[in-house]
């Protein structure tokens, strides 16, 4: 019998994705073992400064990758949206499952709604995507950084100086907190999710074939297609982190993937959004990033990029 070797994160919701994924994989075979090891990312360690100034995503992620290409490890579990567009050579998404919940959720002191908190409100996020859509509705709320885990930023909206947080709701509610916690989910068309937000993409090394095979059964193929449609965008806007980047795709009924993406300005001030849809995921994805670099993002990507490095 072999023993799958997973990589994990150590926080809560990462170990969460991780035993899940785990237990669903036992459930289609149950000839395989398991075991988690935990490690510790650069992602995990550094808190004290906006993460897109130290590299970004990647840094959630690399030393896992590491271990896998070292064979310390078999496979790991991410959040899709903490997956840089361009995985390592030697390795694959050995499978996208089931989408949670895509949308962002809206918590605030007393349950007040976005449209009623008073100007001058205080709103917890350290998502400039968030930032931005949030500036751009209500320009006259601040936005105050905020970072730890769940529980964390939880708790610093009870006991610190916050209106209001706003969190991914897959992770709410893989982590078990009800709805009651939210107050409003907010709506793509008011708040576009990140590229991948409530997916998970567990990585494997691209010559494991036994695994990948395995993999295989717990894929989603709507999740697949939609998630794929917004990683070609992201890819080909390569944005990096310092810029608000959104993407989310649907399945229609005909087969069709329907992408909207979405680039801003940090402050809200500029928004650049276009919607289309095709039969071909990566081709709706790359036509969407051609589009708004027509409009004008690309410039505005690389104009936040030289304020940035200044
Ligand atoms: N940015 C961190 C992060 N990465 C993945 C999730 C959980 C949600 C998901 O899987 O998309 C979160 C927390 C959050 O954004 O509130």
């Amino acid at each position: 019998m072999r023993k799958i070797i997973v990589g994990s994160r150590r926080s809560k919701l990462a170990l969460t994705q991780t035993n899940w994924v785990i237990d669903q994989l036992k459930a289609i075979d149950p000839s395989y073992d398991f075991e988690v090891k935990e490690i510790v990312t650069k992602g995990d360690q550094i808190l004290d400064v906006t993460l897109s100034k130290v590299g970004g995503k990647g840094l959630f992620v690399k030393e896992i990758e590491q271990a896998m290409l070292d064979k310390e490890i078999d496979m790991a579990v991410h959040s899709m949206k903490d997956m840089p567009a361009v995985l390592p050579e030697g390795l694959t998404i050995g499978c996208i499952p089931e989408r949670e919940d895509h949308r962002d959720a809206f918590i605030s002191k007393n349950h007040v709604a976005l449209k009623d908190l008073p100007s001058g409100a205080v709103v917890g996020t350290s998502s400039l995507r968030r930032g931005a859509q949030i500036l751009s509705v209500r320009p006259d709320l601040e936005i105050k950084w905020i970072r730890g885990n769940i529980d964390t930023r939880l708790s610093k909206l009870q006991n610190e100086d916050y209106d209001a947080i706003i969190l991914a709701a897959a992770g709410l509610s893989r982590m078990g907190w009800t709805s009651d916690v939210v107050t409003e989910f907010l709506d793509p068309d008011l708040c576009l999710p990140a590229v991948g937000q409530g997916a998970l993409s567990i990585e494997c090394r691209e010559d494991d074939k036994e695994l990948r095979d395995l993999l295989h059964r717990f894929s989603d193929e709507e999740t697949t297609k939609t998630v794929t449609a917004e990683r070609a965008f992201l890819h080909k806007m390569e944005g990096g982190c310092q810029v608000p980047i959104a993407g989310y795709a649907e399945l229609k009924e005909s087969g069709e993937v329907a992408l909207t993406g979405l680039v801003a300005s940090p402050d809200g001030g500029t928004i650049y959004k276009e919607y289309m849809t095709g039969p071909d995921p990566q081709t709706v994805g790359e036509k969407v990033a051609e589009s708004l670099t027509e409009l004008g993002a690309k410039a505005l990507i690389d104009s936040v990029k030289e304020e940035l490095d200044k």
